[in-house]
């Protein structure tokens, strides 16, 4: 790639890669847009469905209680293995590429070495390695801290770096493949009646994310927002349909929506600013925890899941409630409601319920 020449960033998701024989058919894809476009190319991908969380089952049958530098080096194995069949498909199909891995994808961090913040994009090894005329393949999710040492970025944190590649490399934008066309007004697996959102601005999108919609990763919104950078969300099977752009328009336009994440849940606390205290104390791990206001009084929302909560409130001396439930959101331009669901099925009904409320022209008849 001539220096100067455009970049195009894609990120494929762990479901792009339910089978081995996808990564044939997403190499011979992005083959083909590199004759079509000429383009220089950063591609990221995730592991394959299943393989991290196999990863982490077996650190825990290996010790009881794992430290952060056996998670930290062990998960992103997964995304690198990943990361390396695609590459050797590409190789294949011949385009050379070339994987960076850790601290070499140029991403810094800071915190807890295993939700880690990203703190510094360094363009110069994508740029490098664009320069050599190869295809850059990054496993997601990985950095390194300021010593150097690798860094994870979390759990589904592959959209961060794909949006972090798109800022190194000045890329249009970034386009993000996944087994959904895009982002719809709720998880259309939730809610059939869920509506494809073709155009969403930062706003709506952050608010989304930031309370479980698991379709993109808060903190890639967040950055995307900051840059200005539009995130371009496609199917990742054939013929890779493009349904959704985030920050093509105004928040004024914004529909209604509804978040339900099976893994998130609230915890009770005595008063909004206990809640909002706890909040930032695991915020501070790189915990995607909110305060909120519910019917059952002020909480603390833990979004998402994966994360050893008995551990980080021991290590950090934080005194978290008693479970309150599993929150179902319903967003209203910059009006949140948190309602709180007992089990799954009750979840399930209550955002039913509350999409149909928000968006009536959408409720069945
Ligand atoms: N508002 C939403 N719009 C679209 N998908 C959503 C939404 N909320 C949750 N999802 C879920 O996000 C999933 C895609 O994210 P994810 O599983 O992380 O995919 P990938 O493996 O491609 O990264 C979809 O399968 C869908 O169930
Ligand atoms: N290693 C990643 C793989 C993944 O699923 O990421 P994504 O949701 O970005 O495809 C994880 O389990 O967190």
């Amino acid at each position: 790639m001539n220096p100067g020449s455009a970049v195009s960033v894609l990120k494929f998701g762990g479901s792009t890669f339910a089978t081995p024989s996808r990564y044939r058919e997403v190499a011979a894809m992005i083959r083909r847009r590199a004759a079509e476009s000429g383009e220089g190319q950063v591609v990221v991908v995730s592991a394959m469905p299943g393989d991290t969380e196999r990863l982490r089952q077996r650190v825990h049958a290996a010790c009881a209680v794992p430290g952060q530098n056996a998670l930290v080096s062990l998960l992103p194995m997964a995304d690198t293995m990943s990361a390396l069949l695609l590459a050797a498909a590409l190789d294949a199909e011949g385009r050379v590429a070339e994987v960076l891995t850790g601290q070499a994808t140029g991403f810094t961090t800071r915190g807890s070495p295993l939700w880690a913040t990203l703190s510094g994009i360094d363009p110069a090894p994508l740029r490098d390695a664009l320069r050599r005329g190869s295809c850059v393949v990054l496993p997601g999710g990985q950095a390194g801290d300021e010593s150097g040492r690798p860094t994870w970025l979390g759990k589904n944190s592959s959209d961060l770096s794909a949006v972090a590649a798109a800022v190194a490399t000045g890329a249009a934008h970034c386009e993000i493949f996944s087994d959904v066309d895009g982002v719809y007004s709720c998880d259309p697996r939730v809610v059939e009646e869920s509506r494809l959102l073709g155009e969403v601005a930062y706003p709506l999108a952050q608010r989304l994310t930031r309370y479980g919609a698991k379709v993109l990763h808060p903190e890639a919104v967040r950055l995307a927002a900051r840059h200005g950078l539009r995130i371009v969300c496609a199917a990742n099977t054939p013929p890779y349909r493009r349904g959704s752009v985030i920050g093509g328009i105004d928040s004024a336009e914004e529909p209604g929506a509804v978040v339900l994440n099976r893994l998130s849940r609230a915890f009770t606390s005595p008063s909004v600013s206990s809640a909002e205290e706890t909040a930032a104390q695991l915020a501070a791990e790189g915990i995607n925890a909110l305060a909120a206001h519910t019917r059952k009084g002020p909480v603390v929302l833990v979004i998402g899941g994966y994360v050893d909560l008995g551990e980080v409130c021991e290590r950090r001396g934080v005194a978290l409630g008693g479970p309150a439930g599993i929150p179902v959101v319903g967003i209203e331009g910059e009006r949140v409601e948190v309602h709180l669901a007992d089990d799954e099925a009750a979840g399930v009904a209550l955002a039913r319920s509350l999409h149909g409320r928000l968006l009536p022209s959408l409720a069945p008849s």
